[in-house]
């Protein structure tokens, strides 16, 4: 299937995985990182927390561009009510980890679609389940530096994937970007269409 639009596209992101991810649809687009301040005021439910993020990150990006769709994301680990951001250093990612083990938490990812008179966000929750780990387990993964830069010390597609017992619902949700709901969004909000191709 062949996609296409007539928007300048910008990611306001500044991940790698989100980067991938959104090539899937395989149209043109930019990547502009937002440097916000992630913090959020009040007491948020963990969707509204996400999306509230998400939209922060397209705000400069927006001014910047005004005629371009924005689009942000923000990915979050909730357990019961806890918030686990990205471990400031090792040994919170430790403690992250410990607490993540033979449990389920929830990771909520919020995407916000701005510009050109489009105004729309939605948050995505999966729910995933961990093995017990031992304290060894958590120690050779947290010395593989791969925690620091991902919400709750861990990575589904990385060697933190072999800690996940169960997930249910959407895995690129987990990694950062629910590419299949924002395909259908944009489809939806016309932004992207199906090119149709000249039959050969
Ligand atoms: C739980 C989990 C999170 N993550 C990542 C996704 C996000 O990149 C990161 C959470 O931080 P975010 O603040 O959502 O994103 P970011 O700082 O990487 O990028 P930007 O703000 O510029 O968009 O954690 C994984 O890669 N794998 C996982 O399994």
């Amino acid at each position: 299937m062949k996609l296409t639009t007539h928007y300048s596209i910008i990611l306001a992101s500044e991940s790698p995985r989100r980067k991938e991810l959104f090539s899937k649809l395989a149209i043109p687009f930019e990547v502009q990182p937002a440097k916000i301040d992630e913090t959020a005021e009040g007491a948020l439910t963990p969707e509204d927390l996400a999306i509230s993020i998400a939209y922060k990150k397209t705000v400069p990006i927006v001014r910047a561009n005004p005629n371009a769709i924005v689009i942000g994301a923000d990915t979050t680990v909730h357990l019961g009510k806890e918030l686990l951001g990205k471990p400031t250093n090792e040994e919170q990612a430790r403690e992250y980890l410990k607490k993540l083990s033979g449990r389920t938490h929830n990771v909520v990812t919020g995407v916000s679609i701005q510009g050109c008179g489009t105004s729309i966000s939605f948050a995505e929750s999966t729910l995933v389940t961990f093995y017990e780990l031992t304290d060894e387990q958590i120690d050779a993964y947290v010395a593989t530096g791969d925690s620091l830069d991902k919400a709750g010390a861990y990575g589904i597609q990385t060697m933190g994937g072999l800690f996940v017992e169960k997930i249910e619902g959407d895995y690129n949700n987990v990694v950062g970007l629910p590419i299949s709901r924002l395909f259908h969004t944009l489809l939806t909000l016309e932004v992207i269409a199906f090119e149709k191709e000249l039959s050969k």
